[in-house]
Formats: structure tokens, C-alpha cells, sequence
């Protein structure tokens, strides 16, 4: 079943070991990466899956004694020091240095397809109670979720607490100054603009926190007659058009840092400021992370004067992609629908609405983390397809 290990070899002056496959393909091993990774239980705690092996202890210079192969299902090594470690053949696979087994790995831990949209947007939808009682439809969820960017619970009842379960469904929720969840609704004395009936230009949640909430949950209990519709737009697959379209304004956006301020008084007090450039990228350039929200942009910017005016063009050009009507997606709404989306790649934003003596819309608002919404898939994908 599992590929076996034909031969075994050492090179390099024994800072290498080769492994053939029974299928004839190699893979090569450092002696340093092996002995690092001896999974031995005086070098790995088995309960914890950690490394006990402390890295002072290690000699970075190592050099095999002996290698040998067991019954083609593993290979082990003799140090030095007479210290001996086993591999088994799966083991080794998994983690072969090789450009193609090394994008496997890395695609299987971290999901990094995506799916680009505009206002073609096929609004993805699922029965909320199906995802709370039923794993697949859970596991289906959080496979969109990080794919596409956003998908719409349906049927949810038209009270609070929700958001609640559906935290209790991931792990837990994040909690920030607004509280564990937030009441999106039209308040006297706001302290934010959330909290009005005034239209809310696109914008990513939060971009004040050094590390901005990655998911986004908005569960519609109340909705208003006229308005108060909501927009989204990719933000990753606008990033690249502006690249394209103008590297400079991308060049700017992506290395200026922007000050973002938000002082006052909810779950506690607070005076929160942060530095963020508005397109967040990774080594190879690659928008990772929108952060924009013009409402919190400081008024306080540290830049150089003379950078000023070139900045505020790059992000009108930004701003003017995002509210294209080829690139935004409209949608309202309705009372027991919960909308979950990336908040580092989803920017969002609604139509203003009327005002009056009573609340005529009310959303539930609450914050996830990806390395919570990111490992209860992890577990989920185990559990329904029974692998690991
Ligand atoms: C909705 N609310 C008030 C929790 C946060 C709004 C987003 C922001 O201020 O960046
Ligand atoms: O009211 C809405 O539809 C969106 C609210 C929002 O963007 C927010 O609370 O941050
Ligand atoms: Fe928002
Ligand atoms: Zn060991």
C-alpha cells in the first residue's frame, strides 16, 4: 500500500542521506534535519508531539555513523555517539525536501487556493443548522470560507446568541473592545461609525489591532424596509488589478504605513493606535492581508510631506476598483441570515438607511481568528475523510 524504501545511502561525507523509493525516485535527507527530528522518546514527547530535544544539544556539524534499512518500511541511523534513530518510510515521504512534495505539504496544511470574484459573485449559502449538527456540512463551510472568502448561513433564528453557537462550533470567538459579540445598530452618542445609519464605504474590520480579526460573522436579527443593503468586494483580486494596472500606486500602498487611531469607552475603555500599510504582502509581493478602514485612518500621518499627495492618489485609484460595478457584489440581508467572511481579504461596507425613534436594524457582529477557524478544519477534514 504504502511506498516502500528500496535503498539507502549516505554522501557528502555523510552529511546526507539518500533514500530511493521502490517506485525509483530519491529523496535526500540532511544528517542535521534527521538527528533534529529523532523521534525517539528521549528526543520527542510523544503526548505533546513536541521536540524535547533541546537545541544545544544539537551539533549542527553531524555526521552519520551507520545507516541501515529495516524491512523496507524504515531506515535507522546510528550517531556518533551511538545514539540511534528510526525513520519510517511515510514519515520520510511526507516530508521530502523536493520542490513538488514540499508545495503538497504545504497546500495540505494551509489551503492557499483561492478563488477570485467580481459582481458575478455566486453568493455561496448553507443552512445554518446544518452546519452546527453536521460535520461535513461544517467541514464544506470552512473549505468556502477560505477558498472564496465568504458564505451565507441561512435560517438562523432572529435573536442574539447565535453567534455564540457558532463560536462554540469553531472553539471560541475574539474577543475585542467591543465585546465578546456587538450590537450593530443605530445608537445615540456612537462610538463608532458602525453605529449610525449612515452609509459605510468598503472597508476591512479593525485595522487598528496589530493583528486584525481574520473572519467576520454579521447575523441580520432586525433589517430596515429601505437601505441599509450590504456590498463586498474581493480585495485580493483588486490588489491585483491595481498592480497591474498601476505598480507604482500598488508599489505605494503596499510600504506605506497608515496610522489608525480608535479611542472610547464599550466592553472597556480604550486608546488603541497601529501602524498598517493597506495592502499587507509576502515575500514574493502577494496581497496577504486589506487593511482599510477610512473612518479609523488617523489624522496624525507620519510621513515625509512631499510623500503625501502621491499616496492619497494611489488609494483613490484603489478605492475607484473597488467600488467598480464590475468588481462589487450587492446583496440584503435578511433577518436569520448570518453573513461569514475573511475579513483580511473581503472588504465590505452598506447603503445608508432612514432613522427614527425605534431600531429598525439590528446585526449581531462578532471576530474569529484564522488559527482557530484554520484548525477546526484541520480537525473536521480528518474526521470526515478518516485520514491521518
Ligand atoms: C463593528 N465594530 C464597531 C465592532 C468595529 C468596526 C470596525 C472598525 O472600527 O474598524
Ligand atoms: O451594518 C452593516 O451592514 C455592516 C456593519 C459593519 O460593517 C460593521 O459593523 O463593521
Ligand atoms: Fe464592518
Ligand atoms: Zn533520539
Amino acid at each position: 500500500m504504502d511506498l516502500g524504501i528500496q535503498k539507502v545511502e549516505v554522501f557528502d561525507a555523510g552529511h546526507f542521506v539518500r533514500v530511493e523509493w521502490e517506485d525509483r525516485n530519491k529523496s535526500c535527507y540532511p544528517c542535521v534535519w534527521l538527528r533534529d527530528n529523532c523521534q525517539c522518546p528521549h528526543c520527542f514527547l510523544r503526548s505533546a508531539r513536541a521536540r524535547r530535544l533541546l537545541f544545544e544539544d544539537l551539533d549542527v556539524n553531524i555526521v552519520v555513523k551507520e545507516v541501515a534499512l529495516a524491512d523496507r518500511k524504515k531506515i535507522s541511523i546510528t550517531w556518533p555517539d551511538e545514539h540511534t534513530s528510526e525513520y519510517e518510510a511515510e514519515w520520510l515521504k511526507k516530508r521530502c525536501f523536493s520542490e513538488e512534495a514540499r508545495a503538497e505539504m504545504r497546500e495540505d496544511l494551509f489551503l492557499p487556493e483561492r478563488q477570485y470574484w467580481g459582481s458575478e459573485l455566486q453568493l455561496p449559502k448553507m443552512p445554518f443548522e446544518e452546519i452546527i449538527s453536521n460535520d461535513e456540512s461544517a467541514y464544506k463551510w470552512l473549505c468556502t470560507l477560505k477558498k472564496v472568502g465568504i458564505v451565507l448561513l441561512t435560517g438562523a433564528a432572529t435573536t442574539q446568541g447565535e453567534l455564540i453557537k457558532l463560536g462554540n462550533r469553531i472553539g471560541f470567538l475574539r474577543l475585542t473592545f467591543y465585546g465578546p459579540t456587538w450590537q450593530v445598530q443605530d445608537k445615540a452618542d456612537a462610538n463608532n461609525v458602525a453605529y449610525t445609519t449612515g452609509k459605510l464605504c468598503f472597508h476591512t474590520d479593525y485595522p487598528v489591532l496589530q493583528h486584525p480579526p481574520g473572519v467576520q460573522f454579521l447575523h441580520c436579527i432586525k433589517q430596515t424596509a429601505a437601505g441599509g443593503e450590504s456590498e463586498v468586494v474581493d480585495g485580493f483580486h483588486v490588489a491585483n488589478k491595481l498592480k497591474k494596472q498601476n505598480p507604482q500606486a500598488y508599489q505605494i500602498l503596499s510600504s506605506t504605513a497608515v496610522d489608525y487611531t480608535d479611542v472610547g469607552v464599550d466592553y472597556c475603555d480604550f486608546a488603541v493606535q497601529c501602524k498598517q500599510r493597506i495592502i499587507d504582502v509576502d515575500s514574493r509581493g502577494q496581497a496577504v492581508r486589506i487593511n482599510y478602514n477610512n473612518a479609523t485612518r488617523d489624522t496624525v500621518f507620519d510621513i515625509p510631506v512631499e510623500k503625501v499627495r502621491s499616496f492619497y492618489k494611489a488609494l483613490k485609484e484603489f478605492d475607484d476598483l473597488l467600488n467598480s460595478t464590475e468588481h462589487k457584489f450587492t446583496y440584503k440581508l435578511k433577518p436569520g441570515d448570518i453573513v461569514t467572511f475573511d475579513n483580511w481579504r473581503v472588504l465590505h461596507g452598506r447603503q445608508s438607511y432612514q432613522s427614527g425613534s425605534e431600531v429598525t436594524r439590528h446585526l449581531e457582529g462578532a471576530y474569529a481568528d484564522w488559527d482557530v477557524v484554520m484548525s477546526r478544519l484541520r480537525i473536521l477534514r480528518k474526521k470526515v475523510l478518516k485520514r491521518d
